[in-house]
């Protein structure tokens, strides 16, 4: 991968469609669109113009074109962007005559945002929102992911290592100090301080785990005996048929998640096999995975038919009783709440009582922290700035406190990608479609 080579890719979405967009990055993008449009635009305004195949001269399409050069650009190297039709055709045309062109070759998965993040227009923790802003598949995840994209924790990170250093350079002085007898008590009342401040910031911004929940989803499992509803309330609730019906117990085997959007929050509904003992060795399998997603689950919602006899619910960190076919029966004062997926009955009342509980496990999108991976950075980070404390306060070796600082601004720089990333970026930009 040359980052001297230009690339390029289609940026909208595949199939037929109206307008398709051709991202290109690179030192050929200045000659590709004077060769194809027979002439480039001001910086930054669009221009239409018939696109060429070179040397023939036939006519490719008539496209709306962009001509952004470096550094102002998304990637900060010269780019451009034709707008073409969105006819199988007419892309499949222009790309092939990219393909022609020297030192020009399709863009990899994530490439212009790596280059973006590269020449330092955007810090990891941007790439990682706007990889969720893509993603975002409800109005709070949109949010929460935009908060990032605009820098709000890398902002808050870089801040912090900023404060960090400043503590490390005070504890180098005050090493200096110790050298010629004692360390004057106010700077170590200073340096302790910051210290202690920076510890209750980043404890407290490791104490909000609303953001990696609501990045991943608030997830519900639907649990319960064969045949007490589970795939009918599943259906109600995707309001589609994603999940068989039928009256033969041990009919749903496998787990079925569906990703739904409860008042903007985003909610994942697992249907899951029917617990009970079984002789059927693939059924037995679908009980143990049952079991298993039962117990990660945000929420299970314990599914009690009217007949049948009683089979105790499975281990949960929560867990809801919902009744089942309240037109059958509907004494069931042992239940928190009763439906009929038949009739509709009670289902407003269990999607908001699923919408309570997902706010108050998703809070306000007011976290900082949306990925595991900032959680383990600033934990060692926490960790490092009490080791640091600890020592100065207790006497002991000025120098180990420094180097506990210093860890400290290392775990923090991790997030905005500063420090020790290689192996975080090819996992996050393979993550990401090609044109982006
Ligand atoms: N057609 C099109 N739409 C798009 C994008 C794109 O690349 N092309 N984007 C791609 O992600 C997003 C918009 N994000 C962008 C971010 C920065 C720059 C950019 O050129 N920034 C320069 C110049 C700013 C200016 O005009 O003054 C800069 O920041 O220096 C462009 C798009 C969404 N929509
Ligand atoms: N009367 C009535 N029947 C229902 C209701 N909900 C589901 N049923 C019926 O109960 C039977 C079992 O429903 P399913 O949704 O397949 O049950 P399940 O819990 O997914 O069953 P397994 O896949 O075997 O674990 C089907 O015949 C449904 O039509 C309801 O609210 N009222």
């Amino acid at each position: 991968m040359r980052s001297d080579d230009t690339i390029f890719a289609t940026a909208s979405g595949h199939g037929r469609a109206a307008v398709c967009i051709v991202r290109i990055s690179g030192p050929q993008s200045w000659t590709i669109l004077n060769t194809l449009g027979g002439s480039v635009p001001e910086p930054r305004r669009a221009a239409v113009r018939i696109l060429r195949e070179p040397g023939s001269g036939e006519p490719l399409d008539q496209a709306l074109i962009l001509w952004m050069p470096g550094p102002r650009s998304f990637t900060g190297e010269d780019q451009a962007e034709l707008h073409i039709h969105g006819g199988l055709a007419t892309r499949a045309a222009v790309l092939k005559v990219l393909g022609t062109i020297p030192d020009c070759r399709p863009a990899e998965a994530g490439e212009f945002t790596r280059r973006a993040f590269l020449n330092g227009r955007m810090d990891l923790s941007q790439v990682e929102g706007l990889a969720d802003v893509i993603d975002a598949e409800t109005e709070a995840q949109r949010r929460q992911a935009m908060l990032q994209l605009e820098g709000r924790l890398g902002d808050t990170a870089e801040r912090w290592r900023e404060e960090i250093l400043q503590a490390l350079a005070l504890l180098e002085a005050s090493l200096d100090f110790s050298d010629e007898g004692d360390v004057p008590e106010d700077l170590e009342a200073d340096i302790l301080q910051r210290l202690d401040r920076l510890h209750v910031e980043i404890g407290r911004a490791l104490a909000n785990r609303s953001g990696e929940r609501l990045r991943e989803g608030f997830t519900v499992v639907l649990a319960g005996p064969p045949n007490a509803g589970k795939s009918t309330l599943l259906n109600a609730l995707a309001r589609r048929d994603v999940a068989i019906v039928s009256p033969i117990a041990g009919t749903t085997r496998d787990v079925i998640e569906v990703h739904c959007d409860l008042g903007g929050l985003p909610v994942v509904v697992v249907d899951t096999a029917g617990l009970r003992e079984s002789g059927d060795l693939i059924e037995q399998e679908g009980v143990s995975r049952a079991r298993a997603r039962a117990q990660d689950a945000d929420l299970v919602l314990w599914l009690v038919p009217p007949e049948g006899e009683e089979t105790d619910p499975p281990a949960a960190r929560r867990l809801l009783r919902v009744g089942t076919k309240a037109d059958v029966s509907r004494d069931r004062d042992d239940c928190d709440l009763v439906i009929s997926a038949s009739t509709g009955e009670g289902l407003a009342d269990l999607i908001t009582a699923l919408e309570h509980e997902a706010e108050t496990a998703l809070g306000q999108g007011d976290a900082l922290l949306t990925r595991e991976r900032h959680r383990r950075a600033l934990e060692r980070a926490h960790h490092s700035l009490a080791a640091g404390r600890a020592l100065l306060e207790t006497g002991g070796p000025i120098e180990l406190a420094a180097e506990e600082a210093r860890l400290a601004s290392r775990a923090v720089g991790e997030i905005t990608g500063r420090v020790d990333v290689e192996d975080v970026l090819d996992r996050l930009f393979s993550s990401f479609c090609i044109g982006k």
